[in-house]
């Protein structure tokens, strides 16, 4: 029993789903076929889910909302009439719409309705098509299908007894087309995941029927070793594991949504990325356990930019006791996360995303530590980038961070920080964002040509 997702873009338009009906059909492992909102069709694109979150935006504050409303619209029409289903859908689509927007609800909840519609209405369209060309398929709406989560809008998580609801659903007959990016609270409220989450929704239903495998298909052949949009045909990754997919996602590989890695992980269920627009072509299998060759140690390269690095020192920090503790409590105080904090004796330095630091938060953290922690430095460095080298066994392999170092050097870049060490399959490194393209290609050239 397998459960496919597919993403975005391939399910944009009626001729990216007749491949995912072709897809489902080849295979009748193929039972819970999960899928998101219409993506892009090409480069200039908009995603729906995009244009859903412009509406709801303006409707919310009152703006003239109704340009995002018909745009919405003609693009599901376009995929009915494309597929030659009944009008009666695109009418119940309508008025489901417009029931949406007339709810007297709270903001929030108003919203993650309205950021559904895109993949609910999708795989109304899409069940209704496979059945159409005579598959046994049917609509499963994520609450039927015993997807309960926390009630924390646009951010939900799976409580724990949703496993057990979904696996009875092994027992039913037929395909099953589950919208994805959302589940219920406990008191049946509409939350969605965070955006991108609809690789979780496959990750959770593959964890609930304990499926044989996860398909993820996106419109990528595979993981490449780096960004495809950074360095041109990159070398395709075949096996990862669990931890190394964990990094280069946390990182930038947007292939596939770290979140969704969680319940796969719990379950051990295998999860394979495919390409919807080459079905043929191996994919990336995703393991908890995989051979590891020394001489190829580094699987692949991450780059993500948007940090910020918190620098503070001060003589003799080493034998201050609780130094570290009173300054990670200044940033959950005000309620900010951070992402790493290397330290030498006398400096740490904490990595935060940007968008977790506002300027004004910045003023009052900074004011802080200077008047709580008297330090002989507090500086803050925005347009960060963090590059993580990731493989298992890397850790363990002579003269990795070497080849890395120098290929920062070969190409001009000035590391601003190294991190290796707490991780067993990473290194990581930040630089300044500007320098990226070129260190994600020296490093591509040191470690794979
Ligand atoms: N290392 C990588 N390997 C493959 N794809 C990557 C990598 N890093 C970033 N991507 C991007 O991820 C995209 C697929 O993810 P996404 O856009 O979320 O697809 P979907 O529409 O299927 O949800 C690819 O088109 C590619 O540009
Ligand atoms: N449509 C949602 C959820 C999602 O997973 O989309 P995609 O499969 O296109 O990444 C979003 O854009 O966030």
């Amino acid at each position: 029993m397998k459960v496919a997702k597919f993403g975005g873009s391939s399910v944009a338009n009626a001729e990216q789903i007749r491949k995912v009906e072709k897809i489902v059909g080849d295979d009748p492992d193929r039972k819970f076929i999960i899928v998101s909102a219409p993506g892009k069709r090409h480069k200039d694109d908009f995603k729906m889910t995009d244009m859903l979150i412009q509406m709801g935006t303006a409707y919310l504050n009152d703006e003239a909302y109704e340009h995002y409303y018909s745009t919405v619209l003609q693009r599901f029409k376009e995929i009915i009439d494309d597929l030659h289903l009944s009008p009666s859908l695109m009418h119940e689509i309508e008025r489901s719409i417009k029931g949406i927007l007339a709810q007297d609800v709270d903001k929030d909840i108003k919203m993650d309705q309205v950021k559904a519609i895109g993949e609910n209405n999708n795989a109304k369209i899409i069940s209704a098509y496979l059945s159409d060309i005579g598959l046994d398929a049917t609509y499963l709406n994520p609450k039927d299908a015993g997807i309960i989560v926390s009630d924390e809008p646009g951010n939900a998580q799976i409580l724990p007894e949703s496993f057990s609801k979904i696996y009875a659903l092994r027992e039913k007959e037929g395909i099953f087309v589950i919208p994805g990016f959302f589940g219920y609270s406990e008191d049946g409220k509409l939350i969605t995941f965070s955006r991108g989450g609809s690789d979780i929704t496959g990750s959770i239903v593959a964890a609930g029927v304990d499926a044989s495998l996860y398909e993820n298909f996106t419109d990528v052949d595979s993981v490449y070793s780096v960004n495809p949009t950074i360095v041109e045909n990159p070398r395709e990754i075949t096996v990862l594991t669990y931890k190394e997919m964990r990094e280069l996602s946390y990182a930038g590989f947007s292939v596939f949504h770290d979140e969704a890695l969680i319940p796969a992980i719990k379950a051990k269920i295998p999860v394979c990325i495919k390409n919807t627009n080459n079905p043929n072509a191996e994919g990336t299998l995703i393991v908890a356990e995989r051979d590891v060759n020394a001489a190829h140690c580094v699987s692949g390269i991450a780059s993500d930019t948007g940090f910020c690095s918190l620098y503070v020192s001060k003589y003799l920090m080493n034998r201050e006791i609780g130094f570290g503790r009173k300054l990670l409590n200044i940033l959950e105080d005000e309620g900010i996360s951070f992402e790493h904090a290397p330290s030498g004796i006398d400096d740490i330095s904490v990595i935060i995303r940007e968008r977790n630091l506002t300027p004004e938060k910045e003023e009052i953290v900074i004011e802080r530590i200077s008047d709580e922690l008297h330090p002989d430095t507090v500086s803050l460095q925005r347009g960060i980038a963090v590059i993580m080298v990731v493989g298992e066994g890397l850790v363990n392999t002579i003269g990795v961070a070497q080849k890395a170092t120098t290929a920062f050097a070969d190409a001009n870049v000035n590391i601003d920080m190294i991190n290796q060490g707490s991780s067993e399959v990473s290194m990581m490194f930040g630089i300044q964002a500007r320098d990226i393209n070129k260190a994600i290609r020296s490093l591509y050239k040191a470690f794979f040509e």
